[in-house]
């Protein structure tokens, strides 16, 4: 209890700081709201009094019955209108509250390196703090604002009834503490239910996505597998239903204990009432009006309550958030954008991915000259997409050293530097000039520029035939776009990464969904394609890199070996099998 007592203003005070920051006029607005519903309340026991007044003692009476039942209509109308004005504001604010919640959310995710983002931990904690930030900034508004008018409205109350009988406050008041002690009860048990469904919601959003999106559509109607997947929709469906059963028991429960505490309180409040004009110690009028404020305040001290418990239900998650947001790195300023004149070396360089235990990337050594074109070849599993994301500054070694041109390279420098195309590009449901152009903000996406690479890449045949030109949508996910094929789009992110003009093009499978004129133009041009840039190819196609300058070959995490495609084919070794195995089926 004295947890409940201490930490409740504080997670008001913190509340009402997150609120006045999204919206400091509208919080203004809606406090104005809250100030003018106490007045009118309180206008309405004055009012109930003078209307009592006429009727019961009508010599004694300041005004005449008609007046006052005029007042009392107009108390009454003006406590109704402000509902609505309330409620609407209440929306707004709700809203601007959400909108601050989800800048702070994206703000964390897009410092997130990819390490962080790759990690379970912080996948879950996002997807808890996501399904959160669509309801919870609305209920804290309201529940922050339901709390000020409630204060209001108990204080203007609590004066009237002081005047009549002190005792009647205290009687009412006695009635928040177990309704106080419930609402933290029904915020522990909330808390632990939304913990313990994560991962069942997860689940279960994945494959309403596989249900419903247009890529996975072909794949899952080819197997027949939309039944199945269905079913297992319907299993986790199940279990969420019988967990939510449950805790909707002791929701219901919990509400129904408080409702009867508050009704108890309100019957003892209008007894003593009873009691206090047979014994003569108030009026009939004083009686009535200590009998609306009663109601009054019943009705304000239900409100309050209420807000209470929704800002104590929301307190974890607020703090989930807080824990979230603070569990992103720091804003680091961006990288500086290098010139590569002499090489980068990864020496000694190793790598392992949270909870595996052998290192994807093992003690590797290679190094890239300027202009030069370097290929990394390997089995499935050997390294090389993680060797890649090295290079491209978006992993940093956790041991040995990445030299850009002799001095150690920072992440942010080394990804300012460098362009990488991986082998699951992203197709953008955006324009085709969008695509193409996003891959550096810095620049104007001019006419001029973005046709110079679509035409350096072989997208311009495609472009003659998209009906705005560059500035078509592409993709059909959002039903307006022009749908290119699988080789198309590959020419649209190869487009991409010429576009960003950097000292280093690291492109992993560039050419897997070409057809074979196309990719023998990509491979024997390369060098004029890349207009003098050094290059970092990955190819399982060994025709493909056997012009690069040097070859690394992966296994197992380390280079085992490296050379031209002639030294290695003399040497007779991983690369030479790897390679006859390959030629021999095209023969
Ligand atoms: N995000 C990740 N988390 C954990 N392990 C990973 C992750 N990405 C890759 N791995 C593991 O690291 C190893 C190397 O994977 P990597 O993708 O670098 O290989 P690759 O040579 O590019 O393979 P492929 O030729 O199939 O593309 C594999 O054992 C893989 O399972």
């Amino acid at each position: 209890m004295v947890r409940a007592a201490t930490a409740t203003p504080r997670l008001i005070a913190a509340a009402a700081r997150e609120v006045a920051r999204a919206d400091r006029l509208g919080t203004v607005v809606a406090a104005v709201y809250q100030i003018l519903g106490a007045v009118a309340a309180l206008g309405v026991v004055a009012a109930g009094k003078l209307v009592f007044d006429a009727l019961l003692e009508p010599e004694q009476a300041a005004v005449g019955l008609t007046p006052a039942l005029l007042a009392l209509a107009f108390m009454t109308a003006l406590t109704g209108s402000i509902n609505p004005l309330q409620t609407q504001q209440h929306r707004l604010l709700g809203e601007r509250v959400s909108q601050r919640v989800w800048d702070r959310v994206l703000d964390t995710t897009a410092r997130a390196d990819l390490v962080t983002y790759e990690s379970t931990g912080f996948a879950t904690a996002l997807e808890r703090v996501q399904q959160n930030a669509l309801t919870r900034p609305f209920m804290v508004t309201a529940s922050l604002l339901g709390l000020t008018g409630g204060l209001l409205g108990v204080a203007t109350m609590s004066a009237v009834l002081i005047g009549v009988e002190p005792l009647l406050v205290p009687i009412l008041l006695a009635a928040g503490i177990p309704a106080v002690l419930l609402s933290r009860w029904a915020s522990r048990t909330e808390f632990a239910f939304a913990h313990r469904l994560t991962a069942l919601f997860r689940r279960r959003q994945y494959l309403r996505q596989l249900l419903t999106q247009r890529p996975y559509a072909a794949e899952l109607r080819a197997f027949g597998s939309t039944g199945p997947l269905r079913d297992r929709h319907g299993t986790l469906n199940s279990q969420v239903t019988t967990a939510l059963r449950g805790q909707v028991r002791r929701r219901q429960l919990i509400a129904a204990l408080t409702t009867v505490g508050v009704a108890l309180a309100l019957t003892a409040a209008l007894l003593a009432i009873v009691e206090l004009v047979r014994r003569g110690r108030i009026g009939l009028p004083e009686a009535g009006a200590a009998a609306i404020a009663v109601r009054l305040l019943s009705g304000q001290l239900n409100t309050m309550f209420t807000s209470i418990g929704g800002l104590l239900e929301s307190a974890p998650f607020l703090a989930d958030l807080e824990r979230f947001v603070a569990s992103g790195p720091p804003a680091a300023p961006g990288g500086r954008k290098r010139q590569l004149t002499e090489r980068l070396v990864l020496h000694d360089v190793s790598f392992r991915y949270p909870e595996q235990e052998r290192p994807a990337v093992d003690a590797v050594d290679i190094e890239i000259g300027a202009g030069e074109v370097v290929a990394l070849v390997g089995e499935n599993g050997s390294g090389k997409t993680t060797l890649a994301k090295i290079v491209a500054g978006l992993y940093d070694p956790q041991s040995g050293s990445r030299r850009w041109d002799g001095a150690v390279a920072a992440a942010p420098d080394v990804r300012a530097s460098v362009t990488v195309i991986f082998q699951d590009f992203v197709r953008y449901q955006l324009t085709l000039r969008d695509n193409i152009a996003i891959s550096d903000a810095s620049r104007q996406p001019t006419d001029e520029a973005v046709l110079d690479v679509a035409r350096r890449a072989g997208v311009l045949g495609a472009v003659d035939d998209l009906r705005d030109g560059v500035d078509t949508m592409l993709g059909r996910d959002l039903d307006e776009g022009a749908d290119l094929s699988g080789g198309q789009w590959q020419r649209v992110a190869l487009a991409r990464a010429l576009y960003r003009d950097t000292a280093l093009v690291v492109l992993d499978e560039p050419a897997a969904a070409l057809d074979p004129r196309a990719e023998h133009e990509l491979f024997a041009d390369v060098r004029a394609l890349l207009n003098g840039r050094s290059a970092l190819l990955i190819s399982h196609r060994f025709s493909n890199t056997r012009l690069a300058d040097r070859i690394y070959v992966m296994d197992a995490g380390r280079v085992v070996e490296c050379g031209t495609h002639d030294e290695l084919m003399a040497r007779a070794g991983h690369y030479a099998e790897l390679y006859t195995l390959q030629s021999a089926a095209y023969r």
